[in-house]
């Protein structure tokens, strides 16, 4: 059996339980056990049989008979479990990223789509990759670029197999997909542009923070996770960032009054979108990696409607890979922003764990 603790119920967490218990009611072979859970304030431990949690009503259980969360009782209670656990950390917390080298101090494996411990300080960054190869305990995170959209799988594949990267390029941010798909177009319909990011917030697609996508932050630590998997020690101190969050509205206190003040700059945001339109060109923001150049950047370009970044649909991301075998890009595109698609990729790095250690 794979024993699973997950840490952060919200959006994601809640989908992945849901494809979690729709899995192992559908497949009475399943391994897989969920025996804790745990959002900000209260957590919900099995008993001492490590008896499987009720999926189908985790909500009201935690709410109910949860206990005040604390970590430490939380990663000892899945370390001293009969069988191997994972532990699923679905918040956004720094703090939690820090405390990764100690689950898997604690014999834990770990899966993830919070990007902090892997694009934050190159020390723990490198503390976790010889930890997890030292007590050979595996760390899953597909779905911090792309959501579940093979990327990292994909350019795993490539270096380990010998291939050389000679760029990385595309839109990595869900959020800022859909919102200039909407909004910088050469035809059609358009809504404002807070009223766009309203509606990518309701789908699920932004940051706890709009801000965080905004700001290029996001893309920037998409950008920073692959350049460290290609082998090239970047930093979000370094790496030029282009944010697009007026100035005045950075260091308003909460999402909610950014949320509230955002209206007032939908003028500033559809004359930008003017000028790229009067030359027949759309607005997108785009990540680039450039590992022998050194010229990784971040940031928001006009582009020819012909463009095969200007052509996606909804919070599609697109990743172009040019490498040696590669000249013409081997490229994903799809939904990289969302619940269900996010706990897809969550949900395969599982199954990639058991497969591993059974
Ligand atoms: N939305 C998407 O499309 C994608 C999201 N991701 C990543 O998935 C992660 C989760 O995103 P999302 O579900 O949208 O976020 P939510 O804000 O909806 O959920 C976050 C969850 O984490 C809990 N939490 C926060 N801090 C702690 C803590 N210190 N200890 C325990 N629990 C904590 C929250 O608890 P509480 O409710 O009590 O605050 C909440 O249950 C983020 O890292 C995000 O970047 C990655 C790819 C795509
Ligand atoms: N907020 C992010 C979520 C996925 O990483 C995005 O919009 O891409
Ligand atoms: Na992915």
């Amino acid at each position: 059996m794979v024993n699973i603790g997950i840490i952060g119920v919200g959006l994601v967490g809640s989908e992945l339980i849901s494809q979690l218990s729709a899995h192992i009611s559908q497949n009475k072979t399943s391994t897989f056990k969920v025996i804790a859970l745990m959002n900000s304030t209260k957590q919900l431990l099995s008993n001492s049989s490590y008896l499987p949690l009720n999926l189908s009503s985790w909500k009201k259980d935690l709410n109910t008979k949860g206990t005040t969360s604390n970590l430490t009782s939380f990663i000892n209670y899945l370390s001293e479990s009969p069988t191997l656990s994972v532990v699923i950390d679905n918040t956004s917390s720094q703090e939690i990223a820090n405390s990764y080298p100690l689950f898997i101090e604690k014999g834990l494996h770990i899966v993830t789509p919070n990007k902090k411990a892997f694009s934050s300080d190159l020390n723990l960054y490198k503390e976790i990759k010889e930890k997890s190869n030292e007590k050979k305990r595996f760390i899953y995170y597909e779905s911090t670029v792309g959501a579940g959209l093979p990327v990292l799988s994909t350019l795993t594949d490539l270096l380990r197999t010998g291939d050389k990267v000679i760029k990385i390029e595309g839109i990595f941010s869900g959020t800022l997909s859909y919102i200039f798909n909407e909004f910088s177009k050469l035809d059609g319909e358009k809504k404002k542009f807070s009223e766009i990011v309203g509606i990518a917030k309701e789908n699920g697609y932004t940051e706890p923070d709009p801000r965080d996508d905004l700001n290029g932050l996001d893309v920037a630590r998409k950008v920073v996770i692959l350049s460290r998997l290609v082998g090239k020690d970047l930093s979000l101190d370094t790496l030029p960032v282009e944010n697009i969050v007026p100035e005045p509205l950075r260091t308003l206190n909460s999402a909610t009054e950014f949320m509230a003040s955002l209206p007032q700059y939908d003028d500033h945001f559809e004359t930008l979108n003017t000028t790229a339109n009067k030359n027949r060109q759309v607005l997108r923001y785009v990540g680039v990696i450039d590992p022998i150049g050194g010229k990784s950047e971040v940031k928001l370009v006009s582009l020819p409607y012909s463009h095969p970044f200007a052509a996606l649909k909804g919070s599609d991301n697109i990743i172009a890979f040019t490498t040696e075998r590669f000249p013409s890009p081997l490229i994903i595109q799809g939904a990289g922003a969302g619940a269900a698609v996010t706990a897809f990729g969550i949900f395969s790095d599982l199954f990639k764990i058991s497969e591993r250690i059974f």
